[in-house]
């Protein structure tokens, strides 16, 4: 099937998806772009004022609504694909993407692991991995942010890839510090309550996860391949422990809410094998779905 016709199928599924907008709600509200067409300067609403979470979003006009679940939905857009790369560390998500970012109308986000790096100077992402129990509840708060911040950006294509999901960041790394005695209990509920309210209040759309499936000896040579700095300490037992919840979570669906269908893709082959492989995969993929 060609891209054309899988974009049509994907706009049909959006179509039929959007009718249930009729069921949206009151509470609207508008953002109205500047009159120098800046980023939304004005928020009004016909009810309440809820959010100003528009105002940095690109120029157009566009609406925040309560859907018949109560949560915030952006309807002012076309209902857009969204499909999250799932792995262990040094899986081979970002090669993935980048793999997939040479194709025309699809939009690729990678993780946003520079700013993890460095917020205003400091560096959460190695502290945590020097003090997990200091560090952990710090570097989870931001990584739930960033990737808040990924979920709800304005997608420019008829297709976004991006590299794992809010849902990971609680479901594997936040429950991998709690479940190993390095994250205290009051710093695990302060996050689950985060986390809790987010997903409750706001729609995190995902069409389709891609699990790429990885045994965590192949992970831990790339990882040292890579030679992130501040990875250099992490043990082949702890991308074994990430991979467990992986596991747990996305192929056995004992742990968690598995938010979308998912794609596995075995992921221990060389690079040529798998460039094969997700162009093997790359119509299911593009059409959402894992059948
Ligand atoms: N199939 C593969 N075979 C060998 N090395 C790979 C393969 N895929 C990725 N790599 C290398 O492994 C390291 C981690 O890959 P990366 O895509 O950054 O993983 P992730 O984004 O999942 O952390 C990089 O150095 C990358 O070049
Ligand atoms: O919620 C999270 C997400 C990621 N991390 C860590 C794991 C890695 O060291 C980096 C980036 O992961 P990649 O798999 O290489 O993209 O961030 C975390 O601690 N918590």
């Amino acid at each position: 099937m060609s891209f054309n016709s899988l974009y049509i199928n994907n706009l049909w599924r959006s179509a039929t998806r959007l009718s249930s907008h009729a069921a949206v709600t009151s509470a609207r509200l508008v953002a109205v772009r500047s009159a120098r067409r800046e980023p939304i300067a004005t928020i009004y609403s016909t009810s309440q004022l809820l959010t100003e979470a528009e105002t940095k979003k690109s120029g157009y006009l566009t609406m925040l609504s309560y859907s018949s679940q109560g949560k915030l939905v952006r309807n002012g857009e076309e209902k857009k694909l969204v499909i999250c790369i799932e792995g262990n560390i040094a899986s081979g998500k970002t090669t993935c993407l980048e793999y997939f970012s040479k194709t025309s109308n699809i939009e690729v986000l990678t993780e946003p692991v520079s700013k993890w790096r460095n917020v205003r100077g400091h560096n959460p992402l190695g502290l945590m991995y020097q003090d997990p129990t200091r560090w952990g509840i710090t570097l989870q708060t931001y990584v739930q942010l960033t990737m808040l911040d990924r979920h709800l950006s304005t997608i420019s294509a008829p297709v976004r890839m991006m590299e794992r999901s809010i849902y990971s960041a609680k479901y594997i790394f936040v429950e991998n510090l709690y479940r190993s005695g390095k994250m205290p209990e009051v710093d695990f509920a302060v996050l689950s309550e985060w986390f809790e309210w987010i997903t409750q209040n706001i729609a995190i759309p995902v069409d389709l996860i891609v699990y790429l499936q990885s045994s965590p000896q192949t992970c831990h040579e790339r990882l040292r391949e890579r030679c992130r700095e501040e990875e250099n300490i992490i043990p082949l037992e702890y991308l074994e422990a990430i991979h467990h919840l992986y596991e747990d979570w996305l192929i056995k669906k004992t742990s968690f809410n598995v938010p979308a269908p998912v794609l596995v893709i075995s992921a221990d082959d060389d690079l040529q094998k798998m460039l094969h492989q997700y162009e093997e995969n790359r119509e299911k993929i593009l059409a959402g779905s894992n059948v």
